[in-house]
């Protein structure tokens, strides 16, 4: 029974924390060691350090019911091969004393996957600092491009792979994993119009647009900035749980999750574009539709905004589906963001 004087969220934390220190005996290696939540949204993650060697850990502790533990191995199986086949700087999975990636904790009648990972250094890019972010975003092109290059040549060995799909059905169609864009907080009639318009528009040009293998592959699918690192010149990529099958171009937009409406962001589609075509092409048709995909996130995450209660969907509130107005109405008009 929940307690109408707490906060829920704080129930939440509680007993993901809860859970997380029952993980934690799963490690013997972390007999000593101190836990910190870091971060908690579709899951909660905790920064891990050993008092004694002073080493640090990222646990990980899954929401129940989002992935099945299958889903979650082939997460952790997508790592490896990014990190045995690319340059790219990512976290990976450590095995606990079960010789064991994915520690599962019973609690109250709901399992909960628990994975630790290897503690990268950095912070994530300032959304603040536009030249920063320009530049950024020129060296997240090529990553990203490096990324799909290697879920393109490794499409073979990466057969066995089971995760989420995410394209129209799925984000904003009849099976929207997030929920419904048209429960979301701050929808008037008048908005439920405009975006059913915007989400209509998407769904035909997706139609269109094709899910061709050079177009469409197994994505990180939650490139946001609080989901990189940078540490002097390099950007590491981390949080892979939302991985899945959908478009290249629907990879790029969710690295502009949460900052769609804002006036640099021509700036940063123009810099990643560099990047990205430094090491894979993309057409002049591809980069058309880039709005698309863009807008197509902005409409999920007021979804996501409207379904949960943390720290992140308290602070966007009603501000981030009113703001989603003007580039809707531009999206409507001529196509561009
Ligand atoms: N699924 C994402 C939300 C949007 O980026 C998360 O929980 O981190």
């Amino acid at each position: 029974m929940s307690n109408p004087s707490v906060d829920p969220l704080q129930e939440s934390l509680n007993k993901f924390n809860e859970i997380a220190n029952t993980a934690l005996p799963s490690y013997p290696f972390l007999s000593q060691s101190t836990i910190q939540l870091l971060n908690y949204s579709e899951n909660a993650t905790y920064l891990v350090t050993d008092s004694g060697r002073g080493e640090k850990y990222i646990l990980r502790v899954g929401r129940p019911g989002y992935h099945t533990k299958m889903e979650v191995e082939s997460e952790l199986e997508w790592l490896k091969s990014i990190h045995k086949h690319s340059s790219i700087h990512i976290s990976l999975p450590i095995l606990g004393g079960n010789s064991e990636y994915i520690q599962v904790v019973q609690h109250q009648n709901e399992q909960y996957y628990c994975t630790l990972f290897t503690f990268l250094e950095g912070d994530a890019p300032n959304e603040e600092n536009e030249s920063e972010l320009i530049s950024q975003f020129f060296k997240l092109g090529e990553i990203t491009a490096q990324l799909h290059e290697h879920s393109i040549n490794n499409w073979e060995s990466l057969r066995k792979i089971r995760r989420l799909t995410w394209d129209y059905d799925t984000i904003l169609g009849t099976a929207p994993k997030w929920g419904r864009w048209q429960d979301g907080l701050a929808i008037t009639e008048e908005r439920e119009e405009l975006f059913t318009k915007v989400s209509k528009k998407i769904r035909d040009r997706l139609n269109r647009f094709g899910k061709a293998a050079n177009r469409y592959g197994l994505i990180h699918s939650d490139l946001r900035l609080a989901n990189l690192l940078v540490e002097r010149e390099q950007i590491k990529v981390i949080d892979f749980d939302d991985c899945g099958f959908g478009w290249y171009l629907y990879d790029f937009a969710t690295s502009l999750s949460f900052i769609e409406h804002k006036p640099y962001v021509p700036a940063l589609i123009a810099s990643w574009l560099k990047g990205y075509r430094r090491v894979r092409p993309l057409s002049e048709e591809e980069e058309q539709e880039i709005p698309t995909f863009i807008l197509m996130r902005r409409l999920q995450l007021i979804a996501w905004v409207g379904s949960r209660d943390n720290e992140t969907t308290r602070e966007l509130g009603n501000g981030f589906t009113e703001d989603t107005d003007k580039i809707a109405k531009r999206y409507l008009q001529n196509g561009k963001i």
